[in-house]
């Protein structure tokens, strides 16, 4: 299978999680990238039993709307009982590493409101440890190289470690839904999630990076060429 066809295959599945929720009024929350578009389009027939969404980019919201499905301002609503999103790369415990697409911020409010992270990915994204993708750290643009001097420190552990404002192809800042602009780590490799993440937090500046380690996936539904399996941390064995 290709890996378009195991992201299909994992978008459909996530629909049938949210299905118990459909004509209940409940809000849904959406991630965003090309897996999440996929659940996207596969939520398009179920429009009108949808009782809202929340979604984490600009992106979702459009296509969302697209389809006649209700986007809703995170503002007014209280209660998000599952949200479902990709990742561009998830470690045994679950945690993962976000922001390929530049929407981590959002994604990760709307996780944090969320009962339950259903995390759909198809097998290139199940790592033992994260950091081979390179981790994006979302920066108000004033801060940019004071962050980017900041991050360098890691070097101290992380010998490999790279730098990178995030381009557009035509060679303009690449700016986030929120008016920010993107740092690209690359040459970690992240033994303790949580740790780093807490620890990223701390440096003025960064409004938020692509390591969700406090607020893990609860469940994950991994696309492989054998099916699509599903996986929790407490289920899991490597
Ligand atoms: O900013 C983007 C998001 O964190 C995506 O969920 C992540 O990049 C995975 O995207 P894709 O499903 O396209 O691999």
């Amino acid at each position: 299978m290709t890996q378009d066809e195991l992201k299909q295959a994992v978008a459909l599945a996530a629909v049938e999680t949210i299905k118990p929720y459909l004509g209940t009024g409940a809000a849904l929350g959406i991630g965003t990238g090309s897996t999440a578009d996929l659940f996207i389009d596969a939520l398009a027939p179920y429009a009108r039993e949808i009782g809202g969404t929340v979604a984490s980019s600009e992106r979702s919201a459009i296509r969302l709307k697209k389809h006649g499905i209700e986007v809703l301002d995170l503002n007014s609503v209280r209660d998000i009982p599952v949200y479902v999103d990709g990742a561009d790369e998830i470690d045994h415990g679950m945690h993962m590493i976000k922001g390929g697409g530049g929407a981590q911020t959002r994604e990760k409010i709307v996780a944090a409101v969320a009962d339950r992270f259903v995390c759909i990915a198809d097998e290139s994204k199940l790592v033992n440890t994260l950091g081979k993708f390179p981790l994006p750290v979302e920066v108000i643009p004033l801060a940019r190289s004071y962050v980017a001097r900041q991050l360098m420190k890691l070097a101290a552990e992380h010998p490999m470690v790279e730098v990178n404002w995030r381009l557009k192809p035509d060679g303009s800042a690449f700016m986030t839904d929120n008016g920010c602009v993107i740092l690209d780590v690359k040459g970690l490799s992240i033994a303790d999630p949580v740790e780093l993440e807490g620890r990223l937090n701390q440096i003025p500046g960064i409004v938020t990076h692509g390591i969700f380690a406090r607020r893990p996936a609860d469940v994950l539904l991994l696309g492989t060429s054998t099916g699509v399996r599903t996986i929790t941390a407490a289920s899991h064995t490597k």
